[in-house]
């Protein structure tokens, strides 16, 4: 299986602090990964590595292939998919939702160009439907329901068959319903077998999608475990990278933690 994100002895130094700290990863195209780690842990830095928006300080950083420092950033940006707050941010709150995503084809937010390709158009309707958005096509981003502009980021990180998938917290701030709809769709997104290579950051073991097969934890910007899910997400993992005493259980690939 090819590698779509390889890194070798990774650090980000910022302000003098070792932001991200020695860190050798490597994700292969048919592995869905899930990141966590506490507050300032350094969960979004490694995104931003994985992303090709930051390079590391030292270590080499391998993306989809080819080495940050040595690749033009912008010829490998369009290859990743990748969701965020900061990003959906960027989105206009008038933008009709069918528009936010088919707009991705062409990497810009904000409609600036009447001709699309029909192809591209049809596409784009499909890549709705899969996220049960088919119905808020017409729709202004800016009046969705956070759970429905989740999805439409998702949607919009699809759109262009990316080769490696990245989320930053795609379930953080949804209420229960909205919540489990999304990890449905991204758990059949993920156990698909043409489905890229995948890294969601997430703050809760509730918002692991139950098709995820590994976990990375990050604690002070060094791991603390990784390897296949149910060998990492335990309660003496989780309780040594969090501080906590913990429970951890685990139902049909779906995980609770409890402080105990
Ligand atoms: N450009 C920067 N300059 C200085 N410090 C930074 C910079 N970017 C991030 N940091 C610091 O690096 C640490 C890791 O930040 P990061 O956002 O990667 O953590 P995180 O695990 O995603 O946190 P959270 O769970 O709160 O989102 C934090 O202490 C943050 O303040």
């Amino acid at each position: 299986m090819a590698s779509v994100l390889e890194l070798n002895d990774v650090s980000v130094v910022r302000d003098g602090n070792r932001i991200l700290d020695s860190i050798t990863w490597t994700v292969d195209s048919d592995e869905r990964w899930v990141i966590l780690g506490p507050n300032g842990a350094g969960k979004t830095t490694l995104l931003s590595i994985a992303s090709a928006s930051i390079h590391p300080s030292s270590g080499t950083a391998l993306v989809l292939g080819e080495k940050l420092g040595k690749v033009d950033v912008f010829e490998l940006r369009p290859r990743i998919g990748f969701a965020s707050t900061a990003l959906a941010k960027r989105i206009p709150a008038d933008e009709r939702v069918v528009n936010v995503v088919l707009t991705a084809a062409y990497s810009v937010t904000g409609r600036w160009n009447e001709t699309y390709e029909e192809l591209d158009v049809k596409r784009a309707r499909r890549v709705l439907a899969e996220w049960k958005l088919a119905h808020l096509e017409n729709r202004r981003f800016g009046d969705l329901s956070d759970g429905e502009q989740k999805r439409v980021q998702i949607a919009r990180a699809v759109m262009t068959d990316p080769e490696m998938l990245l989320l930053d917290e795609p379930a953080a701030s949804l209420d229960l319903g909205a919540r489990e709809e999304l990890l449905q769709l991204l758990s059949g997104y993920a156990s698909a077998p043409s489905a890229p290579g995948m890294v969601m950051v997430t703050h809760h073991v509730e918002e692991i999608p139950s098709a995820f097969t590994h976990a990375l934890l990050l604690a002070n910007g060094r791991v603390t475990a990784s390897g296949r899910i149910s060998d990492v997400i335990t309660a003496e993992n989780l309780g040594s990278t969090f501080g906590l005493d913990l429970e951890v259980t685990e139902n049909d690939g779906r995980y609770t933690a409890r402080a105990r």
